[in-house]
């Protein structure tokens, strides 16, 4: 069972490991996938409208019969089509998730807004009716977030970024802007090191670590893992997922390691900004505004 979580800035709590819903289970049934997440003990779920499967979540958090005050459920606006308002896109998340609030509503992507002030308004209002905890930001730089800002009731809670290693050096401008705001990250992508560009500068740093931490729990500690925590020790959500039961014990572990040295985390800070991998919305290496 997930312990750990982070205080958000409305007093809210965000447990540190989110199942994410996106993508593997992208546009595909993820009732089995969720069900079995919930039953290992996570409370946290990422999903999204564009994800095409808020329906299957919602059966899984009915069909698991945990009591849905134990979970943290968000879900992201994509689009608003055309003769649809915010609302009524929100309103229909809720419908499909079987759920009548989430804990956190964020605005996927600030490329899919021509007025961002006025989407957060709405969110706004949400929040203010219980109907969506939390509200937040997903995917924004610091000029989208400068965009919101000024004259907004609620400063955004989240900020769902891809975060790891191989974006640090670019992120870090973002990062301080977060700290400055109080606003808490959630990585997505947050493996990548491991096993999408493996064999890079990190590949020896986080082998060493995961060596150690292994060698003092007794028991291995893989390259993911020590990500996780390095993770973690920033007060970062990991959102991650996993088709492997094996895997989600593996994530959850996490919790009961220790923290890294200011050493290796410096290392992999260090050895992390010698390459630049940006695996999803690439868009965000466009502008130099970070
Ligand atoms: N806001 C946004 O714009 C975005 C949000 N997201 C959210 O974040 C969630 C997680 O994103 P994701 O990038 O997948 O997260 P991670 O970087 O944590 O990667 C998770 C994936 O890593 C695989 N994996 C883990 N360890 C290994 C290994 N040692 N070798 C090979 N494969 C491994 C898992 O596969 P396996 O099933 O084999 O274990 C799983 O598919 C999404 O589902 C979504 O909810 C994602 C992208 C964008
Ligand atoms: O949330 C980001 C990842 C993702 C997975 N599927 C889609 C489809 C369209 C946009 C983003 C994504």
């Amino acid at each position: 069972m997930v312990r750990l979580s982070f205080t958000l800035n409305d007093g809210n709590k965000f447990p540190w490991l989110a199942f994410g819903t996106g993508t593997a289970l992208y546009n595909k049934e993820a009732k089995d996938a969720v069900i079995q997440a919930i039953k290992h003990g996570v409370t946290h779920l990422d999903g999204a409208q564009v994800y095409g499967n808020e329906e299957s979540i919602g059966d899984a958090i009915v069909e698991s019969g945990v009591d849905r005050s134990t979970l943290f459920v968000t879900t992201k606006l994509w689009t608003v089509p055309a003769g649809q308002t915010v609302r009524e896109s929100f309103e229909e998340s809720l419908r499909k998730l079987k759920l009548d609030y989430v804990d956190l509503f964020l605005i996927h992507s600030p490329q899919n807004h021509q007025d961002l002030k006025s989407v957060w308004k709405e969110l706004e209002a949400f929040k203010k009716e219980g109907k969506a905890k939390s509200i937040g930001v997903s995917n924004f730089r610091i000029v989208d977030l400068e965009a919101i800002l000024p004259g907004a009731e609620f400063v955004p809670a989240v900020n769902q970024i891809e975060y790891h290693p191989y974006v640090f050096k670019a992120t870090k401008p973002l990062l301080d802007f977060l700290k400055k705001h109080n606003i808490t990250v959630a990585s997505y992508g947050g493996l990548t090191p491991a096993f999408r560009f493996k064999d890079g500068p990190l590949d020896p740093v986080l082998k060493k670590i995961a060596k150690r931490l292994g060698e003092s729990r007794g028991k291995p500690v893989t390259e993911g893992q020590v990500l996780q925590v390095w993770l973690r020790q920033q007060g970062v959500v990991a959102v991650s997922t996993t088709s492997k039961a094996e895997r989600l014990q593996e994530y959850l572990d996490v919790e009961t390691l220790p923290d890294l040295t200011t050493e290796e985390i410096e290392e992999i800070n260090a050895e992390g900004s010698k390459v630049h991998h940006r695996v999803f919305m690439k868009w965000i290496d466009d502008d130099a505004k970070l």
